[in-house]
């Protein structure tokens, strides 16, 4: 295929030639952006671009860059698309692409106009793998139909959901009824939410728009600074109390304060993390920075790479590594089958040691959360010394700064106050439980919005707005108990706008909640007590299956023992 211009039209089927030459290739606003050449310098990791391949990035790439970023992909343009884009599956997510065949690449590098060439079908680009649709009724527009016997997305779908065989008499009698119900959950979402038909997604993608427009000529993207100052004077009291504890003896007091303390500075690290005090990249990211690795000991690095990867591909099983918890957590039938994670790039392992625990994981969820802390130290410095750190690009000087806030840590917790302040072993171990698990309620919050959510891939056609809202709850409270949720407890906005600042969510929420009824997409939102039961319910309905599955694998291996004997 011969090089064009900035400004040629580009059709489907070269775009996907390209991609299966191995390019990096995604659109923005009717633009077609190659990104092979920025990937190394990314401040955001490839892996977020990755996702992004062969779809329509616009809403994405909106909602977590900056206007600066936005003008600097101008420069990556290479061509643009006529009328709208099918998204296909980034070859991250198991998309197969074709290559040009000769007789094409000739005809494409002798056309003068290729908006002429033939443009290609839906059916283009290999399926990965079949998912599924409703048997008896499929929504208006779906992009599910039958197949012999088995369902499958009529366009290019995830690799997430391997296929299904709708035989009960399946060679493999384990797999049917885990995939049985993984189509029930695909038809409940069907079902609850707007059709997938490319109209009313885009429907529902103009509003989305219209009311980012709205929610910035009403300011709501500015920081309200003043509430900054309260949050520091508090922060300051929580430490001197926890120094003063300390300098009286009493550990596990003095722990549970320097807890408080961890507690509430995550959230404005998180805020940090999205760009969303300041709104530049740097002195955001040098704030998150002096709060979770000077303070706090965790790289804010490791957690926008883990936390961005999130906020694109929102409780998918393979893809999202906030979900990913193996051998601890499962909330999602399908991990019983060993998933191969993009992010950690291997398969997470449904091994000996996940089979014993999942079944109880409804009474561990607090016990393990409580200890969660250690477990981001270890992934900090995977992070930082294990070469995920971006070393090139913009952010290349972050992580030399990160490693100078570990040092920082390490000497006033580790060595000034555990080692040298005080003196006996068990207060020692003391003040280390009592500070970490005080800390912890913050694991709960974060799982509490997407444990008790859906898991169920919908394909590719489902818009940014609405799979966020399938993914993403809220939790209901009252105006002032919003220092203890710090701005957590509005996940469902924050997923749909993740740069507005904290503090101005709830006045968000009224709007997203109008946006909802307008679009017809169910708003979840559940008070604390009740969310965190939801949650306790789904993952002792998973601990059940596990049960099953176990079962299941124990009278195939003693069928398969009696027929060898
Ligand atoms: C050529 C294409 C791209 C360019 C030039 C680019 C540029 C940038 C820049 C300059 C930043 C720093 C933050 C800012 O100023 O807003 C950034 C951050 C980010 N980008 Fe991109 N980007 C590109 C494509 C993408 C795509 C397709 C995605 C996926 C949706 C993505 C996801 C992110 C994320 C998640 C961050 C946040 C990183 C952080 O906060 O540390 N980017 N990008």
């Amino acid at each position: 295929m011969g090089s064009k211009s900035k400004d040629a039209v580009y059709t489907r089927r070269e775009v996907e030639a390209l991609i299966a030459d191995g390019r990096t290739i995604f659109v923005l606003d009717g633009y077609l952006i190659k990104a092979d050449a920025w990937l190394p310098y990314h401040p955001g990791g490839d892996k977020s671009i990755k996702h992004m391949v062969g779809r329509d990035a616009t809403d994405e790439v909106n909602a977590l860059h900056s206007t600066e970023a936005k003008e600097r992909m101008k420069s990556y343009r290479m061509g643009r698309i006529e009328g709208r884009w099918t998204n296909f599956v980034p070859p991250i997510q198991g998309g197969k692409f074709r290559k040009l065949f000769p007789e094409e690449s000739s005809e494409l590098d002798n056309t003068v106009d290729i908006s002429e060439a033939e443009e290609s079908t839906l059916e283009s680009s290999e399926e990965p793998s079949p998912i599924f649709e409703p048997v008896e009724a499929p929504p208006t527009g779906s992009p599910y139909q039958r197949k012999g016997t088995k369902l499958i997305q009529s366009q290019p779908s995830s690799a997430s959901i391997s296929s299904i065989d709708l035989d009960d008499t399946a060679v493999e009698p384990k797999l049917s009824h885990f995939d049985a119900r993984t189509l029930e959950e695909i038809e409940l979402d069907l079902s609850k939410y707007p059709s997938l038909a490319p109209e009313v997604q885009d429907d529902i993608v103009q509003k989305y728009r219209a009311l980012e427009k709205r929610i910035r000529e009403e300011g709501l993207y500015q920081c309200p600074y003043y509430a900054y100052y309260l949050e520091c004077c508090s922060y300051v009291a929580l430490f001197a109390l926890s120094m003063i504890f300390l300098r009286y003896g009493w550990y596990t007091t003095s722990g549970i304060f320097l807890g408080f303390l961890w507690h509430q500075l995550v959230f404005t690290a998180h805020d940090a993390g999205h760009i969303g005090i300041t709104h530049n990249f740097h002195v955001d990211t040098v704030i998150g920075i002096i709060i979770a690795d000077f303070c706090g000991g965790l790289s804010i690095g490791w957690w926008k790479r883990s936390h961005n990867v999130h906020h694109i591909v929102t409780n998918s099983p393979e893809h999202d590594p906030d979900i990913e918890h193996l051998p601890f957590f499962a909330i999602s039938h399908r991990f019983f089958k060993s998933l191969r994670s993009s992010y950690y790039d291997r398969v997470m392992a449904y091994d000996g040691f996940a089979r014993f625990l999942i079944p109880y994981q409804h009474f561990l969820y607090y016990i393990i959360l409580a200890f969660g802390r250690f477990n981001l130290y270890r992934l900090s410095f995977e992070y930082l010394l294990g070469g995920q750190a971006p070393r090139k690009g913009p952010a290349w000087w972050h992580r030399w700064l990160e490693l100078v806030g570990q040092a920082f840590f390490w000497t006033w917790f580790g060595y000034g106050i555990v080692y040298k302040a005080i003196p006996t072993t068990s207060g020692r171990l003391a003040f280390v439980l009592a500070s970490h698990i005080a800390s912890s309620p913050l694991h709960v919050q974060i799982t509490l919005s997407h444990f008790a959510m859906s898991t169920a891939d919908l394909g590719q056609g489902e818009s940014f707005p609405q799979k966020m809202l399938r993914t993403t709850m809220d939790v209901d409270c009252p105006r002032w108990l919003d220092f203890f949720h710090g701005g957590l407890q509005f996940q469902a906005v924050h997923h749909l706008y993740p740069r507005i600042p904290r503090h101005n969510l709830r006045r968000t929420q009224n709007l997203v909640i109008d946006f909802c009824k307008d679009v017809g997409i169910p708003y979840a939102i559940y008070g604390f007590a009740r969310g965190n039961g939801v949650v306790l319910g789904r993952m002792a309905d998973i601990g059940r299956q596990a049960k099953i599955f176990a079962e299941c694998q124990r009278v195939v291996a003693t069928s398969e023992d009696l027929g060898m004997h």
